[in-house]
């Protein structure tokens, strides 16, 4: 477990410990190194670290030979690109088929929102994101808001529609961060865990998606479910659904 200090990897730890079919090798966390004798043995690493960390750690994982599932979010198309890049490479050298799966949210409530909302995004004139979560978090908009915003603006683009109807002249910081198009609202509120809201509207209706992880417990059955899965899928898969069958 890299990040295993942290709220999610703490919460992976007592996961994996209460799986019968699964052991925990190893603990790391910020200061520790990824390499063969610090991963004991693993043959599947879960990362839950920080943006700036996660690419540099599936880099190691790679190199150690070790499957990898990622939470951590601040993954952009680039860096993913040099996941798949790395993998290839490493195939070709006559290396191990290895597998990373890099998941915004293992979340099932999460991951049927975002599906529901890329099949509602083609029939309705306007959308929007409203993400909210704990204000530990270090990083805006949710990595879970990014990924649905963009399988929005993707239907939308399929389906021919234009941008969402918006006669705003004055006063955009206020209309939140533009995600391929679709704005994205992020809220910072103690108490909070994990929260999004997909708007859709169309003249005279409108339609909500709404999703609310309230412990991190809700994302452990994903994490497994990946963890168990992730060898059998060579090369990168982005998003849970993939493994759901739900895309
Ligand atoms: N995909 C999903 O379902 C979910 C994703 N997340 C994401 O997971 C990440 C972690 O979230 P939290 O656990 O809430 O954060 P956290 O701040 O509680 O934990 C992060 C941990 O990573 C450690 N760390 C920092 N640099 C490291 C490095 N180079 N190597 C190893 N460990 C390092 C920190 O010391 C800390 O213990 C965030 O990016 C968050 O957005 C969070 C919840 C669910
Ligand atoms: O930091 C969090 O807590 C979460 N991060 C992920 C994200 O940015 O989407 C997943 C979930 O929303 C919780």
């Amino acid at each position: 477990m890299l990040g295993a200090a942290g709220r999610m990897g703490a919460t992976v730890c007592a996961a994996v410990e209460g799986a019968a079919d699964l052991e925990l090798v190893a603990r790391l966390d910020a200061g520790d190194e990824v390499t063969p004798q610090t991963l004991r043995g693993a043959q599947v690493a879960v990362d839950f670290t920080v943006p700036s960390a996660t690419e540099a750690n599936v880099h190691a994982l790679i190199d150690a030979g070790v499957h990898a599932v990622v939470g951590t979010t601040g993954w952009t198309d680039e860096s993913r690109g040099r996941v798949v890049e790395h993998l290839a490479r490493v195939a070709a050298d006559g290396g191990p088929s290895l597998g990373v799966l890099i998941a915004p949210n293992f979340g099932l409530s999460a991951v049927l929102a975002m599906t529901f909302a890329a099949k509602a995004a083609r029939y309705f004139e306007s959308a929007e994101v409203v993400e909210l979560h704990h204000p530990d978090k270090v990083d805006a908009p949710s990595g879970t808001a990014r990924h649905t915003a963009a399988a929005i603006a993707a239907a939308r683009a399929d389906a021919g529609l234009g941008p969402s109807p918006d006669a705003t002249e004055s006063g955009w910081e206020a209309r939140g961060a533009d995600v391929d198009g679709v704005r994205v609202h992020a809220v910072r509120l103690r108490g909070l865990v994990a929260h999004e809201e997909i708007l859709f509207g169309n003249a005279g209706e409108q339609l909500v998606i709404r999703q609310d992880s309230f412990d991190r417990v809700s994302f452990m059955p994903g994490v497994l479910l990946a963890v168990r899965e992730v060898s059998a899928r060579p090369g990168l898969t982005v998003g849970l659904e993939n493994v759901l069958d739900l895309a």
